[in-house]
């Protein structure tokens, strides 16, 4: 029986907490989707449900998150943790608030935290406001993001729009007393009728108080690192044994390839690190969007250049590039052409033997995972904080190894790194 249920608002979002997770001691599956009952999900202490809701219309993604929660507690799960991006993202729609909202009335519980920090990941939250690095969340990069644009930094009120409960905080001053006083704090915010409290967090040590705070409470909400003091509650508890092998995944073969939709200024970084010295082909996204042919071409490309070392297919363009080709051929429309050409791409890479995949970006991790027939991802050891690799089963019975990278995430040199740590 697993322990923690973790439902994921997108893919990469959950290859991040499940390599939390495993990292803390827990062995970790991710399924792809709702698992079904037949799906062996076996001595494992941790089952992430990776939804692609992130972006949806909210109504659907209160149902599918609802579906996760009813299969994880199938499976045994005795808390939940919904997992959102480390930069909030989300609209005045949401679906951060109408999901935290639907999973909290399920679980007939009035209180869950909202706590996207991430250290590691130079995201920290102060009296509310989260910054990206030095700035405040408005001012990073995340305003320019082709789906989410963030441009409030105070979650307070992003998540006061989202949802008719009241939000509260709990500031780093309570946060920094530690897990008692944190406790003591929700006590008294759900006193007084306040149901959501973002929390403050600047630091690892935050985090994992603000986790032993939290052991008693059905569902929690945030990024990955919140969920870092979780597994200790689960051992304290006697439920969790101490492994060191959390981490084991099969060994990895075939041809090695990265394939790159994520427009963030991390991704753009590592696109330009790498073409220093790798093979890359940048995708004619308006060629894609007129409905020609780029997809063919791009894999004659690659076929020709594949090996032991990775070569590099990316529609990722500047922030001005992407405006101009969504106001030419609309939003959604250009971001569902580019993801189905990276669908397209990913079958016809496998096909060609590439059994060691980078992706990166959340959504286009999201088409090609889809697109690979994969179900579930066993969640190995971590390359950069918040990316794993993965092993999966693909629908034509192959074993893949692949690493789902949040388009933010990762050094400049993430894509060469990412192949040399792979055993
Ligand atoms: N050149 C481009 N112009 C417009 N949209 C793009 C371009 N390249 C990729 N996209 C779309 O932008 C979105 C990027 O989202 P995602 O893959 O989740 O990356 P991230 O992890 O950075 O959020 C995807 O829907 C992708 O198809
Ligand atoms: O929390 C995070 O930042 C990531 O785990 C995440 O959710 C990334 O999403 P994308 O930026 O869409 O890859």
């Amino acid at each position: 029986m697993a322990l923690l249920g973790v439902i994921a608002d997108d893919f990469t979002g959950a290859t991040d907490i499940a390599g939390m997770l495993v990292k803390a001691g827990m062995r970790t599956v991710q399924t792809i989707g709702v698992p079904d009952a037949a799906m062996p999900l076996d001595d494992i202490d941790a089952i992430v449900v990776a939804l692609k809701s992130r972006t949806i219309a909210a109504p659907e993604a209160v149902t599918l998150s609802l579906d996760a929660l009813g299969a994880l507690q199938r499976r045994g799960c005795r808390q939940f943790f919904f997992k959102y991006c480390s930069t909030f993202d989300s609209t005045d729609a949401g679906n951060i608030g109408p999901v935290a909202d639907a999973l909290l009335d399920a679980l007939a519980s009035d209180f869950t935290i909202f706590c996207p920090a991430f250290p590691a990941n130079a995201r920290a939250i102060f009296n509310g406001y989260l910054f990206v690095g030095p700035v405040l969340l408005s001012e990073s990069g995340m305003r320019h993001h082709p789906l989410t644009p963030m441009t409030d930094p105070s979650l307070v009120r992003v998540l006061q729009r989202q949802t008719a409960r009241t939000v509260g905080l709990i500031p780093l001053g309570i946060v920094q007393g530690g897990a008692e006083a944190i406790r003591a704090e929700i006590a008294r915010l759900r006193g007084a009728g306040i149901a959501h409290a973002v929390v403050d967090a600047v630091a690892d040590a935050d985090l994992l108080a603000i986790g032993t705070a939290c052991a008693e409470l059905p569902l929690v909400t945030g990024g990955s690192g919140v969920s870092m003091g979780l597994p200790a509650n689960f051992r304290r508890a006697g439920l969790l044994p101490a492994s060191d092998s959390a981490a084991a995944l099969p060994a990895a073969h075939g041809h090695a390839a990265i394939l790159a939709g994520s427009c963030s200024t991390a991704t753009l970084g590592q696109i330009a690190d790498f073409e220093k010295h790798g093979a890359a082909l940048h995708l004619d996204t308006r060629a894609l969007c007129e409905g020609r042919d780029v997809v063919g071409p791009a894999l004659a490309w690659a076929r020709a250049r594949l090996g032991d070392k990775p070569v590099l297919l990316s529609s990722s363009d500047t922030p001005d590039a992407v405006k101009a080709l969504q106001a030419a051929f609309g939003v959604e429309a250009s971001s569902q052409k580019i993801e189905a050409a990276m669908a397209a791409l990913a079958r016809g890479l496998a096909e060609a033997g590439v059994g060691r995949l980078v992706v990166a970006g959340g959504e286009t991790s999201g088409a090609v995972v889809s697109a690979l027939g994969v179900r579930a991802l066993r969640i190995g050891a971590e390359i950069d904080p918040g990316v794993p690799w993965t092993s999966a089963a693909t629908s034509d019975g192959k074993t893949v190894a692949l690493a789902l990278k949040s388009g933010n995430f990762g050094a400049a040199d993430f894509f060469t790194k990412a192949f040399t740590v792979l055993s």
